[in-house]
């Protein structure tokens, strides 16, 4: 017989029929996101399910006595509660790697984007405001070559950024992360520094950092204070590595000049979030990895670590938190 999955999101033909060969499988069929209770009743007798972001919960594992592996299609794994996975011995598996050089794309997108303001000046020309009259100096936004960016969290895909900056726009890169890595000042001329330096030096702040206790309001009050009052801030990461009321000071007070924003502390964001209203952000529907292809490569890697998990195999890509899990 072979183990019972539930897939709680959409997934392509080809991924369908990659686990209908070795599971025997349920999917969400509804629009959007699945409802928790419906995840919750879902659970209750598979060995294996298949999420994007879906919290889960000591509640939730409580409810699956057969549940062996939660594959999350997404390399971000924040929506885990890693000691209840432990507890119950569910292995969470995420999706690393064929993602990297997407996000690093968006990155680059977002911060080109604000700095020149583009979503801004694209409604202006076809709102049909742009005529005789318009004034040159109304248009004009900052460079992005030759500038500094400061990058938190240099890991598979701030290392992608960072490269795009450093020979693309031959910027100055300095980056803050839990581990210095001197073989990219000695390749590539990026610079480890301590985090409060790094803000007072960057044009650009991009964040890229998993998002842990320690690294939740990692952007708040005191480090908008130390940026450059021209700095744009760069959000690729998660919503809630920003204290977001104390960035809406910061940008109504002009202590920073921008933001970039692909995620928030409440998602889908909420339409009365003031970030919203302000020209000076770019606000994007959290679509860091959202092209045709890599969201079938992570789809793919997510049904093979599923599949993996349920057929006694070992999948690739445990979540480091939980490797130990494999040993016992
Ligand atoms: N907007 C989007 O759609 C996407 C967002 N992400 C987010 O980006 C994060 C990073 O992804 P990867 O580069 O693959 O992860 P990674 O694990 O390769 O790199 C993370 C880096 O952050 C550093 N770090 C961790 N805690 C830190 C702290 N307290 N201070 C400074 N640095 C710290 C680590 O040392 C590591 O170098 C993901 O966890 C996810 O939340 C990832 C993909 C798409
Ligand atoms: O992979 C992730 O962590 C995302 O946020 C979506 O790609």
């Amino acid at each position: 017989m072979k183990p019972k999955v539930y897939i709680a999101r959409p997934i392509s033909k080809q991924v369908e029929e990659y686990i209908g060969e070795h599971c025997d499988y349920k999917k969400w069929q509804g629009e959007g996101a699945i409802p928790l209770d419906v995840l919750m009743e879902e659970v209750k007798n598979v060995e294996g399910v298949l999420v994007q972001h879906a919290p889960i919960t000591n509640e939730l594992l409580d409810q699956a006595p057969h549940l062996k592996i939660v594959s999350n299609s997404a390399v971000g794994y924040d929506s885990f509660d890693l000691a209840a996975m432990k507890q119950h011995r569910v292995l969470g598996t995420h999706t690393p790697f064929v993602l990297d050089e997407t996000v690093a794309d968006l990155a680059m997108s977002l911060m080109l984007a604000t700095a020149r303001r583009v979503p801004e000046l694209n409604n202006f020309v076809k709102q049909g405001k742009w005529n005789t009259q318009t004034k040159s100096q109304e248009l004009f936004g900052i460079d992005v070559h030759h500038t500094t960016m400061g990058i938190i969290g240099m890991g598979r895909i701030g290392e992608k950024i960072a490269r795009r900056a450093r020979f693309g726009f031959e910027m100055d890169v300095l980056y803050n992360s839990r581990t210095p890595k001197p073989e990219l000042e000695e390749t590539y001329g990026i610079v480890y520094s301590e985090l409060e330096a790094l803000l007072k030096k960057s044009d650009f702040v991009v964040l890229i950092v998993p998002l842990t206790p320690e690294t939740h309001h990692l952007m708040g009050e005191k480090q908008f204070a130390q940026m450059k009052n021209t700095a744009i801030l760069i959000n690729c990461a998660r919503g809630a590595v920003v204290d977001e009321s104390a960035l809406v000071r910061a940008l109504e007070t002009g202590e920073i000049r921008g933001a970039g924003l692909d995620v928030f502390e409440q998602e889908p964001v909420l339409t009365d979030n003031p970030l919203l209203q302000m020209e000076q952000v770019v606000a994007l529907p959290h679509i860091g990895s959202a092209t045709e292809q890599t969201r079938a490569a992570m789809l793919m890697k997510a049904a093979e670590n599923l599949v993996a998990g349920v057929t006694g195999g070992v999948p690739e890509n445990v979540v480091k938190e939980l490797q130990e899990l494999l040993e016992e």
